[in-house]
């Protein structure tokens, strides 16, 4: 009988999921895959998830260098631990002296005490045997006692006998096995050297004398207290290889676990792919709070061997899990990365911006908007260089207007000036007053209306997006505790309720306010306002009571102390990106000085490009062009041709003939005659007063009369 079953209907998943079982894997592309066995062909994703974890890079070329360069280290710090190790009873030395003496005495046996059993055996029975006869050898003993004499001396004399063969024999036995013994061990040593030579001449010779130390130092390996060499103190920091086992005797050391407690590793300890750091996954023992742990960060860097900028620990995706690092190096002490606002020619502040580099040399973003931040630490950690990193973004975004002020009057946003809206470079609470009315009765009612329009309460870069009146602004307060010492009671309270309503309202208008501080307490920064600025940002501060102003009350004790961060770090803090973050040791992008001027030239073509730049920053021609009157446009050709004419020092020429300066016009396209440009540039009887030129004396044009008709016809300046 047969069955017949009916083709099932193909189910495209299954075949897929099938598919990826049966086809080669080498024809098909590499997945996503990061977790896959290295017995498996390379391309195999580990479908189950049950296979042990190897990282992809592992099989890499920048996988093997970087397993090389550790494997070089190790090897050198193995050889310095054997050098100081040949000094002790543990020596190498040593050990294979004690190996020859342990195989001599081996030799020798234990047949020694038999022998010497025997032959004490041997003297008490000749001992028994003379005392015997001495009784039996006298006189006047009666018959009856005579016999028992006899019998006994007789006696006597078989168990002497009996003894000295029993010695004879022990002696005998104890030669043929030294003997064998002896045989045994020389031809282990010989027998091996001989064939060595045979086999190899003096190099197999060297071998084998080499394999027979090497023996002898096996053989006395364990001292004469019985005590085996072990590496048992080496911590990461002296090896540079970090083991599961370790990682445990490190948390017990720590006290974060019991002696007893063991970690659960949900990943391997695995070095990443630049080889700069070994990474895991683990939980702790169960009842264990993560903060235990965080909190123990010196206790376990300790039980390391590393420094503890060296360490980071992690919150994991839940309570009790930590996923730890262990840099191999001090990190972030080496050159800067190239700041990215270098290679990119505008910048959308809508969009996440790029502000520095993590741990794990992952760039990080922020995404600004209704947002606002607070960049603290002690003078020369980094905060401006960090600033820069929001400010040079928002420079290359031509549509945000810039309010800068700096309190310490330093020279950080000097070179912003051009392009800022409104700037106070003199740590002046009067000019800082004057913008931040500016921003309350100015700007946040605009905004606000232009919201409204859209029918809504926030701006947004869908609405920017559509209309062009919506954008972002950037306020920079940098050091407000210099502002509020400079200005008395009344302006500094005013200053603080504009600063905190711009805050508090100006975020979903899109007001994004950046403050700084060099001495985070609760003077330099009002608790009101810093409690409503979400991205923090600690560099490195002087105390952990420092730090916590700036990231909040409980960080430092929980293991994000920026006091840790040291001096040769510049521009690293402890960064958190919004509320609720976890904070991540970040580096900041640094641009120096001329990368700052190149940036900010670039901004500034494009604010004037974008007719963005503030009034007065541009050239009075240029502002003319942008009227979009034919009469700017002549006057505009006119200020252009004193300009060509400008003398060494690149000051434009004072005066110019009238048939120079038709020329000129005629040249940019525009047909003037001398009549109209009499009527247009209006002179007095003085200004029309014939001057030299090229040898003859001609009727000009002053250009304060073309800067004069400008004022009067635009109500333009200089
Ligand atoms: N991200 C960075 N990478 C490398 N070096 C940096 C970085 N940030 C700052 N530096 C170095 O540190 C120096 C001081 O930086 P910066 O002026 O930003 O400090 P600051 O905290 O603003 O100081 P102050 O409070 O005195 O203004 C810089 O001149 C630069 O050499």
């Amino acid at each position: 009988m047969s069955i017949e079953t009916t083709p099932a209907t193909p189910d495209p998943n299954w075949e897929r999921f099938v598919a990826d079982l049966t086809t080669d894997p080498v024809d098909k592309p590499a997945g996503p895959v990061l977790q896959k066995t290295a017995d498996v062909p390379v391309n195999r994703p580990d479908l189950l998830g049950d296979m042990p974890l190897t990282p992809e890079w592992a099989r890499t070329s920048t996988g093997w260098r970087a397993r090389a360069a550790v494997g070089k280290v190790n090897s050198v710090r193995a050889f310095r631990r054997w050098v100081r190790r040949q000094n002790t009873e543990h020596g190498h030395t040593a050990q294979v002296f004690r190996g020859m003496r342990r195989t001599f005495l081996w030799i020798q046996g234990t047949e020694g005490v038999q022998i010497a059993t025997a032959r004490r055996e041997v003297q008490q029975a000749q001992a028994d045997y003379k005392t015997a006869k001495w009784g039996h050898d006298k006189r006047l003993v009666p018959g009856k006692e005579k016999d028992r004499r006899r019998a006994e001396m007789e006696k006597a004399f078989a168990g002497s006998v009996t003894a000295m063969t029993k010695y004879k024999s022990a002696r005998k036995d104890a030669r043929v096995r030294r003997g064998a013994r002896g045989t045994l061990a020389a031809a282990a040593v010989a027998v091996p050297e001989g064939a060595g030579i045979y086999l190899a001449g003096g190099t197999g010779g060297l071998i084998a004398t080499g394999a027979a130390l090497a023996a002898f130092a096996l053989i006395g390996r364990r001292t004469m207290g019985g005590e085996l060499y072990e590496d048992r103190d080496a911590k990461f920091g002296d090896t540079h290889t970090l083991t599961d086992t370790m990682l445990t005797h490190v948390y017990q050391n720590a006290r974060v676990i019991g002696t007893d407690d063991t970690l659960t590793l949900l990943t391997p300890c695995t070095l990443t792919a630049d080889g700069q750091a070994w990474e895991v996954v683990f939980d702790l023992p169960s009842g264990i709070p993560t903060k235990k742990a965080l909190t123990a960060k010196d206790a376990v860097a300790g039980a390391l061997g590393v420094a503890v900028q060296q360490l980071n620990q992690g919150r994991g995706d839940r309570e009790g899990r930590i996923r730890l690092r262990v840099s191999l190096h001090l990190p972030f002490t080496g050159a800067p990365a190239r700041g990215p606002l270098l290679d990119v020619e505008s910048i959308n502040l809508w969009q996440a911006i790029p502000m520095g580099i993590n741990l794990r040399g992952q760039a990080v973003s922020t995404e600004w908007v209704e947002r606002s931040g607070l960049f603290g630490g002690e003078p020369g950690a980094g905060k401006s260089a960090a600033a820069n990193d929001l400010l040079l973004a928002a420079s290359l975004d031509p549509t945000v207007p810039l309010y800068l002020c700096d309190g310490k009057a330093g020279a950080d946003i000097t070179p912003f000036e051009q392009i800022a809206t409104m700037y106070d470079t003199d740590g002046d609470p009067e000019r800082l007053l004057e913008i931040l009315e500016h921003i309350w009765t100015v700007e946040i009612p605009q905004r606000r209306a232009l919201a409204k329009e859209h029918g809504s309460r926030k701006l947004t870069a869908e609405m920017a997006a559509k209309d062009a009146r919506v954008n972002l602004a950037v306020l920079l307060v940098d050091e407000w505790s210099s502002y509020g010492a400079a200005a008395d009671r009344k302006v500094r309270e005013e200053m603080e309720r504009l600063l905190r309503l711009i805050v508090q309202q100006g975020r979903a208008l899109g007001i994004i306010t950046l403050c700084a501080t060099q001495k985070p307490d609760a003077d330099s920064v009002p608790s009101g306002i810093r409690d409503i600025l979400s991205i923090r940002w600690a560099m490195r501060c002087l105390t952990p009571q420092a730090s916590d102003t700036i990231l909040g009350q409980g960080y430092a004790a929980a293991g994000h102390n920026a006091q840790d961060i040291l001096k040769s770090q510049r521009g690293v803090g402890i960064y958190m990106d919004g509320e609720g973050a976890e904070p991540e040791l970040t580096r900041g992008y640094y641009y120096d000085d001329d990368e700052v001027a190149l940036i900010l030239e670039r901004a500034y073509e494009l604010r004037a490009k974008a007719w963005t730049l503030p009034a007065g920053s541009l050239p009075l021609a240029e502002r003319l062009r942008g009227l979009g009157d034919a009469q700017a446009d002549i006057l505009a050709a006119l200020l252009d041709a004193f300009d060509v004419r400008s003398d060494a020092d690149g000051a434009p020429a004072e005066w110019l003939p009238g048939a120079v300066l038709i020329e000129y016009l005629t040249a940019s396209g525009m047909d003037v005659s001398a009549d109209a440009l009499g009527r247009l540039v209006v002179r007095t009887d003085e200004d029309k007063v014939k001057r030299a030129w090229e040898g003859s004396r001609v009727f000009g044009y002053p250009r304060s009369r073309v800067i004069a008709t400008v004022r009067d016809r635009f109500e333009l300046g200089e």
